[in-house]
């Protein structure tokens, strides 16, 4: 076999298994109920922000797909912005927050929203919120699309914005991966619960 078609059929054997994986997952909610999760967030969101200018930053790599989501639905005037910070790196337990990109917008003086797919343990959204505040941001937001229902949050620090609560378990959909794949599915799933 040459070597483009090793490639191929590698590619091909492990799309077969992330397929087979997925079609154990639980679904726990559905892409339709997810659509209206961000329609009432953008509505809570254009209540608060509508005139505060205010700097929006994703977190990628799983606040992409919320932050898509909602930043079509926020009509007002807003500038768009990313930051990368990652702890969990293709694993189901979260690490040491590694941080790959600040924010390119100046933030001194201005209300600033955070996107995000999840609020686990909150570690990462505390320490991404805590410096947009030690860059000048007069304000910081927090909106989230799911809360992961447990009690081992950081302590002082909540989302202002919740989409909806997920059980305890590793989930997947709407920005949140497994091993780098199922981003891109529509709606939150659960992988299968070990017996
Ligand atoms: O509340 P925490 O327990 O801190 O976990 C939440 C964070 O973990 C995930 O990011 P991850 O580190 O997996 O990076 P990724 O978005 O690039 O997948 C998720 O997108 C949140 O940013
Ligand atoms: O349950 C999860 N799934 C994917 N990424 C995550 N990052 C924190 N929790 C999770």
């Amino acid at each position: 076999m040459t070597q483009e078609l090793s490639l191929v059929s590698a590619a091909r054997t492990r799309a077969a298994e992330l397929n087979e994986l997925f079609a154990t997952c639980d679904c726990l909610v559905d892409a339709e109920t997810m659509q209206a999760v961000y329609a009432r967030l953008a509505d809570q969101i254009t209540h608060v922000l509508h005139d505060r200018l205010p700097v929006v930053l994703a977190v990628m790599n799983g606040g992409l797909i919320p932050a898509g989501a909602l930043l079509s639905r926020l009509n007002f005037p807003l500038e768009i912005g990313y930051v990368h910070a990652t702890r969990y790196r293709g694993e189901t337990q979260g690490g040491a927050l590694q941080w790959l990109a600040l924010p390119q917008i100046p933030l001194a003086e201005r209300e600033v929203l955070i996107i995000d797919d999840v609020f686990d343990e909150g570690v990462t959204l505390k320490s991404i919120a805590a410096s947009c505040c030690d860059a000048g941001a007069t304000r910081v937001w927090v909106a989230v699309a799911t809360n992961k229902v447990h009690d081992h949050k950081v302590s002082d620090f909540l989302p202002d914005f919740v989409g909806i609560d997920v059980p305890d378990r590793f989930i997947l959909g709407e920005g949140l991966d497994y091993n780098g794949f199922f981003r891109n599915v529509q709606g939150i799933y659960a992988l299968p619960q070990e017996n």
